[in-house]
């Protein structure tokens, strides 16, 4: 994908689809509890993939490279009594972790196999009872096991207990999928390291459905608070609540504190609009953790390059083992932005900044977040993006949105 230097317009509108996290949720509790009616679900490939892998027959699952459908597909399938499925992704996810997730699940009785490497997918599930109800489980490599558990929860006999060893990541992940399973009735409880979802079969108990209109993907919206921040002008976004189950709303916060950019939330049409302060003076330095907030911290690193101010971003193991290795891909290609940067197993920082060249070429490594998050840079340079198409994975309407912001 070329793209030419770009001016921002100002104050136009886009819509983005449902949150990816809050729909892949859903249909794992719809697929369990028959009960809910799901508006605005996200139009990314991640979801498609869940909804087709849920109503599929067949024994083989390729679920390609959506991590939390494989995550939250492995617990799902451990319940399905006297049914067996191979459970296999991309070449990249058969990198991703799942260990800490099979052996919790293995502890309840489950019945999982490896069929290729030790520890990662794919996987033989031969579904059954699960006959205990308390596990522990590391809470440090992704939270995506720990809602995968949770998801399930209130369907075993005495519903779950889950013991969560160690540091925390993702929290406002855990947070989101214990929100939703309140709201569709089941009953949970959280006190520091201790989970507890409580058992109730509600297609029995409560038969009523319950209509949730998803609100739009955070994580998505990122990218509009780039060119905001950078582009210095205004964009409105739809159906963006102020109060959010998603922790990349935060980019909210982020955004106002170390660019200027404020949120106006205009209640009847759930629209947001970005309206960046042309008086506001842009901070030295940017000293932030995001262990609570890792997908947006590629947009972040781009803008701050683009704005050529000094960050240091902590927090970040888990980049490590998403759709690719994201701090080194984040190294190389910021390199190629104008910034030289030092990364270590959790953080990344810029060096020293320097006048990028003309010809910009940038690799996205199979991962959407990179070419969504130096796609704003276009309003400083010229540049190339690799494989723009990747964008499919969580926002496929991503580059015809994004045209329709630019002059
Ligand atoms: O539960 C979820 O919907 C997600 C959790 C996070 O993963 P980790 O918990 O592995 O960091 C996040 O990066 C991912 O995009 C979506
Ligand atoms: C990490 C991501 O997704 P997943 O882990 O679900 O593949 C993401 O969308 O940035």
């Amino acid at each position: 994908m070329q793209l030419e230097k770009s001016i921002l317009k100002d104050n136009e509108t886009v819509e983005i689809s449902g949150s990816k996290s809050i729909s892949n949720r859903l249909l794992i509790l719809n697929q369990l509890y028959d009960n809910l009616i799901i508006e605005n679900l996200s139009t990314s490939q991640d979801t498609q993939l869940l909804q087709s892998a849920l109503e599929s027959n067949s024994e083989t699952i390729d679920i390609h490279h959506a991590g939390t459908a494989m995550r939250f597909l492995t617990s799902y399938f451990a319940i399905q009594e006297g049914k067996t499925k191979v459970l296999t992704g991309s070449e990249r996810m058969k990198q991703r972790p799942i260990k800490f997730l099979v052996e919790a699940l293995r502890d309840l009785g489950a019945e999982i196999s490896y069929l290729e490497n030790e520890g990662f997918p794919p996987l033989k599930i031969t579904g059954k009872k699960l006959g205990k109800n308390e596990v522990s489980i590391p809470a440090h490599v992704s939270s995506q096991f720990i809602s995968s558990l949770m998801l399930i929860g209130a369907k075993l006999e005495n519903g779950l207990k889950i013991n969560l060893v160690g540091e925390i990541t993702s929290r406002p992940y855990l947070e989101m999928t214990l929100k939703l399973l309140r709201t569709i009735g089941i009953t949970t409880e959280w006190n520091d390291q201790t989970i507890e979802i409580y058992a109730g079969d509600l297609s029995q108990k409560d038969p009523q459905t319950i209509k949730i209109h998803t609100e739009s993907d955070w994580s998505s919206a990122s990218y509009y608070y780039s060119l905001a921040a950078i582009g210095r002008k205004s964009i409105n976004l739809k159906s963006f609540r102020p109060y959010s189950l998603q922790g990349d709303s935060v980019i909210k916060e982020i955004y106002w504190k170390n660019f200027g950019v404020n949120t106006i939330s205009e209640g009847a049409e759930s629209k947001i609009s970005l309206l960046t302060e042309s008086s506001f003076i842009l901070p030295e330095k940017i000293e932030i953790n995001m262990n609570d907030c890792p997908d947006i911290a590629q947009t972040l690193c781009v803008t701050a390059t683009a704005l050529q101010i000094p960050f240091e971003i902590t927090g970040l193991s888990t980049l490590k083992v998403k759709e690719t290795d994201r701090l080194v891909a984040l190294k190389n290609e910021l390199f190629k932005i104008g910034c030289i940067c030092d990364i270590t197993d959790d953080s990344i920082a810029s060096v020293k900044f320097f006048e990028a060249n003309d010809h910009i070429f940038i690799e996205t490594y199979n991962d959407h977040r990179m070419a969504m998050s130096f796609a704003p840079f276009c309003l400083i340079k010229p540049l190339e993006i690799k494989n723009s198409s990747v964008v499919e994975k969580s926002y496929p309407d991503f580059w015809k949105d994004f045209r329709q912001v630019l002059q």
